[in-house]
Protein backbone atom coordinates (compact mmCIF):
# COMPACT_ATOMS: atom_id res chain seq x y z
CA UNK A 1 0.00 0.00 0.00
CA UNK A 2 1.28 3.80 -0.71
CA UNK A 3 1.83 6.36 1.88
CA UNK A 4 -1.34 7.55 2.41
CA UNK A 5 -1.96 11.07 0.65
CA UNK A 6 -3.89 12.72 3.13
CA UNK A 7 -3.46 11.79 7.61
CA UNK A 8 -6.61 13.28 9.22
CA UNK A 9 -5.49 12.51 13.01
CA UNK A 10 -8.41 13.17 15.70
CA UNK A 11 -9.88 16.00 14.31
CA UNK A 12 -12.29 17.77 16.40
CA UNK A 13 -14.29 21.15 15.49
CA UNK A 14 -16.20 22.64 17.94
CA UNK A 15 -18.54 25.34 17.25
CA UNK A 16 -19.52 26.89 20.56
CA UNK A 17 -21.10 23.88 22.37
CA UNK A 18 -21.76 22.36 19.46
CA UNK A 19 -19.00 19.60 18.46
CA UNK A 20 -19.22 19.27 14.99
CA UNK A 21 -16.54 16.59 14.54
CA UNK A 22 -15.23 14.67 17.00
CA UNK A 23 -11.91 12.41 17.26
CA UNK A 24 -11.97 11.66 13.50
CA UNK A 25 -9.25 9.99 12.07
CA UNK A 26 -8.74 8.59 8.70
CA UNK A 27 -6.58 8.56 5.77
CA UNK A 28 -6.41 8.72 1.97
CA UNK A 29 -4.35 7.90 -0.75
CA UNK A 30 -3.00 8.83 -4.04
CA UNK A 31 -4.36 7.36 -7.18
CA UNK A 32 -7.65 6.19 -4.74
CA UNK A 33 -10.73 7.91 -4.31
CA UNK A 34 -11.98 7.57 -0.84
CA UNK A 35 -15.49 8.64 -0.03
CA UNK A 36 -17.02 10.60 2.72
CA UNK A 37 -20.50 9.93 3.82
CA UNK A 38 -23.16 9.89 6.45
CA UNK A 39 -26.70 11.29 7.44
CA UNK A 40 -27.24 15.20 7.23
CA UNK A 41 -25.31 17.20 9.51
CA UNK A 42 -23.01 14.06 10.37
CA UNK A 43 -19.95 16.54 9.24
CA UNK A 44 -19.06 15.82 6.35
CA UNK A 45 -18.57 19.16 5.11
CA UNK A 46 -17.26 20.33 8.02
CA UNK A 47 -14.29 18.08 7.72
CA UNK A 48 -14.09 19.36 4.03
CA UNK A 49 -13.80 23.11 5.44
CA UNK A 50 -10.81 22.26 7.84
CA UNK A 51 -9.23 20.05 4.75
CA UNK A 52 -9.31 23.06 2.76
CA UNK A 53 -8.21 25.54 5.32
CA UNK A 54 -11.97 27.29 6.11
CA UNK A 55 -12.06 26.30 9.49
CA UNK A 56 -9.57 26.17 11.87
CA UNK A 57 -9.90 22.53 13.69
CA UNK A 58 -10.33 22.79 17.31
CA UNK A 59 -7.91 20.08 17.92
CA UNK A 60 -6.15 17.75 15.11
CA UNK A 61 -3.43 17.19 12.64
CA UNK A 62 -3.94 17.00 8.58
CA UNK A 63 -0.67 15.85 7.23
CA UNK A 64 -0.53 16.26 3.20
CA UNK A 65 1.77 14.46 1.68
CA UNK A 66 2.68 14.19 -2.02
CA UNK A 67 3.82 16.90 -5.10
CA UNK A 68 6.04 19.77 -3.26
CA UNK A 69 6.57 18.31 -0.10
CA UNK A 70 5.05 17.50 3.00
CA UNK A 71 2.23 20.11 4.43
CA UNK A 72 0.34 20.44 8.12
CA UNK A 73 -3.19 21.80 6.60
CA UNK A 74 -3.97 23.20 10.02
CA UNK A 75 -1.32 25.62 10.42
CA UNK A 76 -2.06 26.93 6.63
CA UNK A 77 -4.13 29.41 5.24
CA UNK A 78 -6.99 28.68 2.73
CA UNK A 79 -5.04 30.25 -0.42
CA UNK A 80 -1.52 27.86 0.60
CA UNK A 81 -3.59 25.12 0.63
CA UNK A 82 -4.92 25.51 -2.53
CA UNK A 83 -1.16 26.92 -3.75
CA UNK A 84 1.10 25.32 -2.19
CA UNK A 85 -0.04 22.19 -0.83
CA UNK A 86 -1.99 21.79 -4.19
CA UNK A 87 -5.53 20.70 -2.71
CA UNK A 88 -8.31 21.65 -4.69
CA UNK A 89 -12.15 21.45 -3.90
CA UNK A 90 -15.62 21.83 -6.07
CA UNK A 91 -18.75 22.73 -3.79
CA UNK A 92 -22.44 22.03 -3.25
CA UNK A 93 -23.93 24.83 -5.58
CA UNK A 94 -21.96 25.56 -8.72
CA UNK A 95 -19.53 28.41 -9.12
CA UNK A 96 -18.93 28.53 -11.93
CA UNK A 97 -18.67 32.03 -13.57
CA UNK A 98 -21.70 31.65 -15.70
CA UNK A 99 -20.96 34.95 -18.08
CA UNK A 100 -17.74 33.63 -18.66
CA UNK A 101 -17.34 31.24 -21.70
CA UNK A 102 -16.03 27.52 -20.83
CA UNK A 103 -12.72 28.14 -21.91
CA UNK A 104 -12.53 31.24 -19.96
CA UNK A 105 -13.60 29.55 -16.92
CA UNK A 106 -10.62 27.01 -17.20
CA UNK A 107 -8.22 29.84 -18.16
CA UNK A 108 -9.43 31.77 -15.33
CA UNK A 109 -7.90 28.78 -13.16
CA UNK A 110 -4.59 29.11 -14.14
CA UNK A 111 -4.46 32.72 -13.39
CA UNK A 112 -1.75 32.30 -10.55
CA UNK A 113 0.04 30.15 -12.26
CA UNK A 114 0.53 32.54 -15.37
CA UNK A 115 1.07 35.81 -12.93
CA UNK A 116 3.91 34.11 -11.32
CA UNK A 117 5.61 33.27 -14.88
CA UNK A 118 5.09 37.17 -15.80
CA UNK A 119 7.16 37.71 -12.32
CA UNK A 120 4.02 39.63 -11.10
CA UNK A 121 4.77 42.71 -13.72
CA UNK A 122 3.08 44.42 -16.44
CA UNK A 123 6.55 43.93 -18.21
CA UNK A 124 6.24 40.32 -17.95
CA UNK A 125 2.96 40.02 -18.82
CA UNK A 126 3.62 42.42 -22.06
CA UNK A 127 6.77 41.20 -23.29
CA UNK A 128 8.69 38.00 -21.29
CA UNK A 129 8.86 34.65 -23.43
CA UNK A 130 8.05 32.59 -20.21
CA UNK A 131 4.62 34.30 -19.87
CA UNK A 132 3.81 33.28 -23.64
CA UNK A 133 5.27 29.99 -22.94
CA UNK A 134 3.17 29.83 -19.86
CA UNK A 135 0.16 30.73 -21.73
CA UNK A 136 0.32 28.27 -24.27
CA UNK A 137 0.63 25.58 -21.95
CA UNK A 138 -1.97 26.86 -19.96
CA UNK A 139 -4.56 26.72 -23.11
CA UNK A 140 -3.39 23.65 -23.88
CA UNK A 141 -4.49 22.19 -20.88
CA UNK A 142 -7.41 23.82 -21.14
CA UNK A 143 -7.81 22.37 -23.89
CA UNK A 144 -6.87 18.42 -23.07
CA UNK A 145 -9.33 18.79 -20.07
CA UNK A 146 -12.38 20.45 -22.59
CA UNK A 147 -11.57 16.97 -24.34
CA UNK A 148 -11.73 14.93 -21.24
CA UNK A 149 -15.01 16.60 -20.19
CA UNK A 150 -16.69 16.52 -23.91
CA UNK A 151 -17.05 19.96 -24.14
CA UNK A 152 -14.78 21.30 -26.75
CA UNK A 153 -17.59 22.39 -29.10
CA UNK A 154 -18.60 24.40 -26.39
CA UNK A 155 -15.97 25.79 -25.89
CA UNK A 156 -17.00 29.75 -26.50
CA UNK A 157 -20.50 29.33 -25.13
CA UNK A 158 -21.57 31.20 -21.94
CA UNK A 159 -20.75 28.65 -19.21
CA UNK A 160 -24.52 29.61 -17.59
CA UNK A 161 -25.85 27.96 -20.68
CA UNK A 162 -24.12 24.70 -20.34
CA UNK A 163 -27.01 21.57 -18.87
CA UNK A 164 -26.28 21.15 -14.99
CA UNK A 165 -24.60 17.85 -15.67
CA UNK A 166 -21.68 19.73 -17.94
CA UNK A 167 -20.95 22.26 -15.46
CA UNK A 168 -20.64 20.03 -12.79
CA UNK A 169 -17.92 18.52 -15.24
CA UNK A 170 -16.65 21.84 -15.92
CA UNK A 171 -16.18 22.59 -12.44
CA UNK A 172 -14.37 19.46 -11.83
CA UNK A 173 -12.20 20.28 -14.89
CA UNK A 174 -11.80 23.73 -13.79
CA UNK A 175 -10.21 22.34 -10.44
CA UNK A 176 -8.11 19.58 -12.28
CA UNK A 177 -6.63 22.92 -14.17
CA UNK A 178 -5.04 24.08 -10.71
CA UNK A 179 -3.27 20.65 -11.11
CA UNK A 180 -4.16 19.52 -7.35
CA UNK A 181 -2.55 16.24 -5.84
CA UNK A 182 -5.79 16.16 -3.93
CA UNK A 183 -9.20 16.60 -5.39
CA UNK A 184 -12.26 17.45 -2.82
CA UNK A 185 -15.59 17.02 -4.10
CA UNK A 186 -18.21 18.04 -1.95
CA UNK A 187 -21.90 16.45 -3.58
CA UNK A 188 -20.85 16.90 -7.33
CA UNK A 189 -23.58 13.88 -8.27
CA UNK A 190 -26.31 16.46 -6.52
CA UNK A 191 -29.45 16.83 -9.47
CA UNK A 192 -27.66 15.00 -12.24
CA UNK A 193 -29.68 12.64 -14.10
CA UNK A 194 -28.60 8.70 -13.99
CA UNK A 195 -26.59 9.15 -17.53
CA UNK A 196 -25.10 12.08 -16.12
CA UNK A 197 -24.03 10.02 -13.27
CA UNK A 198 -22.59 7.59 -15.27
CA UNK A 199 -20.67 10.34 -16.82
CA UNK A 200 -19.43 11.55 -13.76
CA UNK A 201 -18.34 8.56 -12.41
CA UNK A 202 -16.38 7.60 -15.71
CA UNK A 203 -14.40 10.82 -15.20
CA UNK A 204 -13.43 10.39 -11.63
CA UNK A 205 -12.09 7.08 -12.19
CA UNK A 206 -10.21 8.33 -15.38
CA UNK A 207 -8.79 11.22 -13.15
CA UNK A 208 -8.00 8.50 -10.19
CA UNK A 209 -6.17 6.61 -13.16
CA UNK A 210 -5.06 8.67 -15.38
CA UNK A 211 -4.03 11.18 -13.68
CA UNK A 212 -3.16 9.25 -10.56
CA UNK A 213 -4.18 11.90 -7.97
CA UNK A 214 -6.59 11.01 -4.56
CA UNK A 215 -10.15 12.07 -4.89
CA UNK A 216 -12.05 12.74 -1.60
CA UNK A 217 -15.75 12.66 -2.09
CA UNK A 218 -19.07 13.25 -0.12
CA UNK A 219 -21.54 12.04 -1.85
CA UNK A 220 -25.30 11.08 -1.10
CA UNK A 221 -25.83 9.31 -4.02
CA UNK A 222 -24.77 5.93 -3.34
CA UNK A 223 -25.39 4.70 -6.80
CA UNK A 224 -22.14 6.84 -7.42
CA UNK A 225 -20.35 6.12 -3.99
CA UNK A 226 -20.63 2.15 -3.94
CA UNK A 227 -19.15 1.92 -7.68
CA UNK A 228 -16.49 4.49 -7.58
CA UNK A 229 -14.90 4.21 -3.94
CA UNK A 230 -11.83 2.47 -3.18
CA UNK A 231 -12.72 3.45 0.52
CA UNK A 232 -15.15 4.55 2.68
CA UNK A 233 -15.60 6.49 5.62
CA UNK A 234 -19.05 6.92 7.21
CA UNK A 235 -19.69 9.68 10.05
CA UNK A 236 -22.83 9.88 12.02
CA UNK A 237 -22.97 13.01 14.51
CA UNK A 238 -19.84 13.98 14.56
CA UNK A 239 -18.37 10.38 14.64
CA UNK A 240 -16.50 8.17 12.67
CA UNK A 241 -18.77 4.84 13.01
CA UNK A 242 -17.18 2.54 9.99
CA UNK A 243 -14.74 2.77 7.40
CA UNK A 244 -13.58 0.32 4.85
CA UNK A 245 -14.18 -1.38 1.82
CA UNK A 246 -18.10 -0.59 0.01
CA UNK A 247 -18.87 -3.40 0.51
CA UNK A 248 -17.83 -4.26 4.02
CA UNK A 249 -19.34 -1.02 4.87
CA UNK A 250 -22.96 -1.61 3.20
CA UNK A 251 -23.26 -4.26 5.34
CA UNK A 252 -22.07 -2.73 8.62
CA UNK A 253 -24.92 -2.94 11.14
CA UNK A 254 -23.85 0.68 12.86
CA UNK A 255 -24.11 1.87 8.83
CA UNK A 256 -27.23 0.26 8.46
CA UNK A 257 -28.53 2.07 12.04
CA UNK A 258 -27.31 5.60 10.96
CA UNK A 259 -29.31 5.48 7.81
CA UNK A 260 -32.32 3.52 8.98
CA UNK A 261 -35.52 6.22 9.83
CA UNK A 262 -33.45 9.25 7.42
CA UNK A 263 -34.44 9.96 4.09
CA UNK A 264 -31.36 9.31 2.52
CA UNK A 265 -31.26 7.04 -0.43
CA UNK A 266 -30.87 3.34 0.67
CA UNK A 267 -27.13 2.18 0.66
CA UNK A 268 -27.63 -0.07 -2.12
CA UNK A 269 -26.72 2.33 -5.15
N1 LIG B 1 -20.15 27.51 10.89
C1 LIG B 1 -20.91 26.75 11.68
N2 LIG B 1 -21.40 27.24 12.85
C2 LIG B 1 -22.16 26.46 13.65
N3 LIG B 1 -22.49 25.18 13.38
C3 LIG B 1 -22.03 24.65 12.25
C4 LIG B 1 -21.23 25.38 11.32
N4 LIG B 1 -20.93 24.57 10.27
C5 LIG B 1 -21.52 23.40 10.51
N5 LIG B 1 -22.19 23.44 11.70
C6 LIG B 1 -22.93 22.32 12.32
O1 LIG B 1 -22.09 21.20 12.33
C7 LIG B 1 -22.82 20.01 12.10
C8 LIG B 1 -22.23 19.27 10.90
O2 LIG B 1 -22.55 20.00 9.71
P1 LIG B 1 -21.99 19.63 8.26
O3 LIG B 1 -22.50 20.66 7.32
O4 LIG B 1 -20.54 19.39 8.33
O5 LIG B 1 -22.75 18.25 8.00
P2 LIG B 1 -22.86 17.42 6.64
O6 LIG B 1 -22.60 16.01 7.01
O7 LIG B 1 -22.01 18.04 5.61
O8 LIG B 1 -24.38 17.62 6.29
P3 LIG B 1 -25.16 17.62 4.87
O9 LIG B 1 -25.14 16.22 4.39
O10 LIG B 1 -26.52 18.07 5.25
O11 LIG B 1 -24.44 18.59 3.98
C9 LIG B 1 -24.28 20.42 11.92
O12 LIG B 1 -24.94 20.26 13.16
C10 LIG B 1 -24.15 21.88 11.54
O13 LIG B 1 -25.31 22.58 11.92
Amino acid sequence: MMAPLIEVEHLTMRFGGLVAIDDVSFTAHPRSITAIIGPNGAGKTTVFNCITGFYKPTVGRLTLRGGPGEFLLERMRGHEIGQKARVARTFQNIRLFPGMTVLENLMVAQHNKLMRASGWSLLGLLGVASFRRAEEAAIELSRLWLERIGLVADADRPAGELPYGAQRRLEIARAMCTEPVLLCLDEPAAGLNPRESAELNELLVSIRDRDGIGVLLIEHDMSVVMQISDHIVVLDYGRKIAEGAPAAVRNDPAVIRAYLGTDEKALDG
